[in-house]
């Protein structure tokens, strides 16, 4: 029996229940664990399950806390539901005097007055378990999805009121804690008001304050108030964004806005309040006031936001798990989202959903699992590339009949990379050759070791052609989603990732997204980097206009401005004004980047990076022509680890044969360099290396890659040399020609080929011989260069092993001017 199987049983989570055997002494390692006959045993004759509910409850506090008369003698409907007790552990009850500037971190606890005993000082803050506080209606935060059918919501008048969460109720029941004053009706009021904000702590029981009191706190509170003042007065560090106005500027400086157009106008600078200077600019402002300033990380400030999401733990509630389809080619992805598309019982449609967009939702078991449906590398590399990791577990396909091929090893690659958990759909088991256990055989070589042979890697036999097993994949894929804990927010503006977008002649740009917390409503502003607009209409996977769309679900969209970049984050503005000031404000900056662009990683260039703190990890794609130089360089490689830059060194992917697309895309979305080995790219990839920028260090000494890194990782590598390659030529024909061997008919497929260079001989990407060009000739006569397009004859120094389809790569050594 397994962990999970156990949890059900007793109706625990498995996460917890996993916890509650390693409590009672029984090694289980995660969920996933198989218990043995004895331990199950041992567990079902010791576990007390409400003995370990009341003990729980035990841990309570509010018992300790509490005489009983403070709870409320009957709480609520809502609340008795939810109270379920293996719903949550309780939360400790603490009691404190907050200092002020704490008060941000209890904020979203519940807060509420302590009794007046007569010698409270104001400021002492009592925080309840939340499930004990009466009359307090919080979101489900365990197990239920709420509710984001679309089209009841079109049919409320209030836009986003069902989603909005119910306000606390502050008509408490228990009369002890009612406020005892005779202004009731105000403080009534006063609390629906403190209620429209989200939980503000309140400090202080003024209900029984006497005239002299409240005189004493007023002053206090100037006293503070001017504390505060003076503390804010005195800005010594701040942080500023590209672009920032003068007004933002004064704000943050705490100035008013003419002494800071003052001191600009001091070094000739005419700016309005509301006119944006660079950050050099911006500096010497500070400067002049004292105050040392740093540019805003645009990626943290965005990351920032998207962590308000989840800062609150008990307002997130449990959100669908969000699934890429990967592996090798034909090994059956589309087939298996068509068969999952077919299992699906959403909507109880014959032939499975009609899809419209991108990704689809379906549901299983009364839980919903959203695909995105691209499968293959390009989603997941185009997401990466821009630091979005939009999917929560990948599957792997790999077929039964072929096993573990180039691919697989790049997708594992790629979800590793990523830290995405994988499961593995063994396909195509109907199939007469079908070997499940070979595959998983090969796979305990890129560490995933199936679970069934004691690793933590779950496999699912299935066959998509069939449709088997597609239930039990789906199953798992919701366990793996459980243990990973899924959340997102209810209620706020939503937050997510664009999954494709493209120009429309009749509709402009019509974007997919993916939201992966809070709620997007019809009308909404999205903002995704420079581009933002209206959210003009909405349509949910079936096609159907839809006014709102919750946690992981996929929509295609109406009304961004311009076409938005696919795998780019997005976010709801406030209003139009503050969208488009921060896409403009990204335009801009994204204009001054390009400018100013650094590159990706580049050996020449890796001392610099890593001075600038760029650089923490040396990220390396290798390809070499056979396994043992890839074996020994990789291994090699990670011995460079123990450098004293403290910069880590790894080997992010490793193949033998030719530098493929796919390897640069890896690269391009990792940031890493290729190191190749005897090996080249083919014409695509070294297209896209030129493209995306991505450094290919060619070697044929294995001695030499380490002695480069070794160096540019100290900063010492400033070659004085470096190749260029000058002309690649294809072999058509060989000839024996009498005296001077062997000659090999060639076409010149780019550059030119020079007489003087040196000539490498590729066969299948792999550099089989290295050496200078014998002869070349044009027809019968001796030819100094040879253009692109042209025919010619080359003879290639000691070598007469030419053969037609081998290609020929020229080139010099040039130098290059040091810094
Ligand atoms: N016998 C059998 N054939 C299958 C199964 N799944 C897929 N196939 C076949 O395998 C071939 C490739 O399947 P696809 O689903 O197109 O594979 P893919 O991985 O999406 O391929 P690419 O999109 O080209 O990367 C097709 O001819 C499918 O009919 C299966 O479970 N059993």
């Amino acid at each position: 029996m397994r962990v999970y199987d156990m949890a059900k049983e007793y109706g625990f989570q498995s996460k917890e229940f996993a916890e509650i055997m390693k409590g009672m002494g029984i090694p289980v390692k995660n969920h996933m664990s198989a218990v043995t006959a004895q331990q199950e045993k041992y567990f079902r004759n010791n576990f007390n399950k409400e003995a370990y509910l009341n003990s729980l409850n035990d841990k309570n506090p509010s018992k300790k806390e509490g005489p009983k008369k403070e709870q409320p003698k009957k709480q609520p409907k809502e609340q008795q539901t939810k109270n379920k007790p293996n719903d949550k552990k309780p939360e400790i009850i603490t009691e404190r005097k907050p200092l002020k500037q704490e008060a941000k971190k209890v904020e979203n606890k519940q807060v509420k007055p302590k009794e007046n005993k007569g010698n409270d000082e104001p400021g002492v803050v009592v925080i309840y378990d939340k499930d004990k506080k009466p009359a307090k209606k919080k979101p489900n935060a365990g197990n239920k999805h709420y509710n984001y059918d679309a089209k009841e919501e079109s049919d409320s008048n209030v836009k986003g009121e069902k989603f909005q969460k119910k306000k606390p109720d502050n008509k408490t029941p228990n009369k002890s804690e009612r406020p005892q004053n005779n202004n009731k009706k105000k403080n009534k009021n006063k609390n629906k008001k403190d209620n429209k904000k989200e939980v503000v702590p309140k400090f202080i029981d003024n209900s029984k304050r006497s005239k002299k009191n409240k005189a004493t706190y007023k002053k206090k509170n100037k006293q503070e108030r001017e504390e505060r003042q003076l503390e804010n007065s005195q800005v010594t560090e701040i942080t500023i964004m590209e672009g920032v106005t003068v007004g933002e500027l004064a704000a943050k400086l705490n100035k008013a806005p003419t002494e800071v157009i003052k001191v600009l106008m001091g070094y000739g600078v005419m700016a309005a309040v509301n006119q944006s200077i660079d950050f050099d600019t911006a500096s010497i402002v500070c400067e002049e006031f004292g105050v040392t300033c740093e540019l805003e990380d645009e990626n943290q400030a965005m990351d920032d936001l998207f962590d308000t999401h989840y800062q609150n733990e008990d307002e997130l509630v449990k959100r669908p798990p969000i699934i890429t389809v990967m592996g090798h080619v034909d090994h059956g992805k589309t087939s298996l989202l068509d068969a999952i598309r077919h299992t699906n019982v959403i909507s109880g449609e014959a032939g499975g959903i009609t899809q419209h967009i991108g990704a689809y939702t379906i549901m299983i078991k009364d839980e919903k699992i959203t695909f995105i449906d691209t499968p293959g590398h390009e989603a997941f590399t185009a997401m990466r590339s821009r630091g979005a990791s939009v999917t929560d577990i990948a599957v792997l396909v790999v077929a039964a009949d072929d096993g573990v091929m180039p691919q697989t090893v790049e997708a594992i690659n790629h979800a590793k990379d990523a830290g995405v958990p994988i499961i593995v759909a063994v396909n195509k088991i109907d199939k007469p050759g079908a070997n499940p256990d070979k595959v998983k055989q090969e796979l305990t070589e890129y560490g995933l070791v199936s679970e069934d042979w004691g690793g933590d890697t779950i496999c699912v036999n299935i066959s998509a052609k069939k449709r088997e097993g597609i239930e039990e994949l789906l199953e798992m894929i919701l366990l793996v989603a459980e243990v990973e804990d899924l959340k997102a927010h209810p209620t706020k503006k939503a937050i997510g990732t664009v999954i494709e977008a493209r120009l429309d002649k009749q509709k402009g740009t019509v974007a997919t997204l993916l939201v992966k917390s809070g709620v997007l409503h019809d009308g909404d502003i999205v903002v995704c980097n420079d581009v933002f607009g209206k959210v003009r209409a909405m349509m949910d996977d079936k096609g159907n206009k839809v006014k709102v769309a919750g946690p992981s679900t996929a929509i295609e969209i109406l009304g961004f401005n311009e076409v938005p970049g696919a795998g780019e984050k997005f976010f709801v503005a406030e209003n139009e004004r503050d969208g488009r000031k921060y896409a403009e404000r990204r335009k801009a900056i994204m204009k001054e980047n390009a400018l100013k662009k650094s590159g990706p990683v580049s050996l020449d260039d890796l001392f610099n990076q890593i001075s600038e703190g760029e650089l923490k990890e040396l990220k390396l794609i290798v390809k070499a022509d056979v396994r043992g130089s890839l074996e020994a360089l990789s291994q090699s490689l990670e011995k460079l680890n123990d450098n004293d830059e403290g910069v880590r060194v790894s080997v992010i992917h490793g193949g033998v044969g030719a530098i493929a697309e796919s390897d640069v895309a890896l690269a391009a979305a990792s940031n890493a360099l290729i190191i190749a080995f005897n090996v080249r790219p083919d014409a695509n990839a070294k297209a896209m290396a030129m493209k995306e920028e991505v450094e290919i260090r060619s070697y044929n000494v294995i001695y030499h890659v380490m002695e480069e890194i070794e160096k540019a990782l100290k900063g010492l590598l400033d070659p004085e040399f470096k190749e260029v390659v000058v002309g690649n030529a294809e072999v058509r024909e060989t000839f024996k020609v009498p005296n001077i061997g062997l000659v090999a008919g060639s076409y010149v497929t780019d550059g030119t080929i020079n007489r003087n260079d040196k000539i490498r001989v590729i066969r299948d990407g792999v550099v089989i011989f290295e050496s200078e060009i014998a002869s070349l000739k044009r027809f019968k006569d001796d030819a100094k260069e040879v253009q692109a397009g042209y025919e010619c004859g080359i003879g290639v120094e000691n070598f007469n092993d030419i053969k037609v389809g081998d290609t020929f790569e020229t080139f010099k050594m040039e130098e290059i001017e040091r810094e």
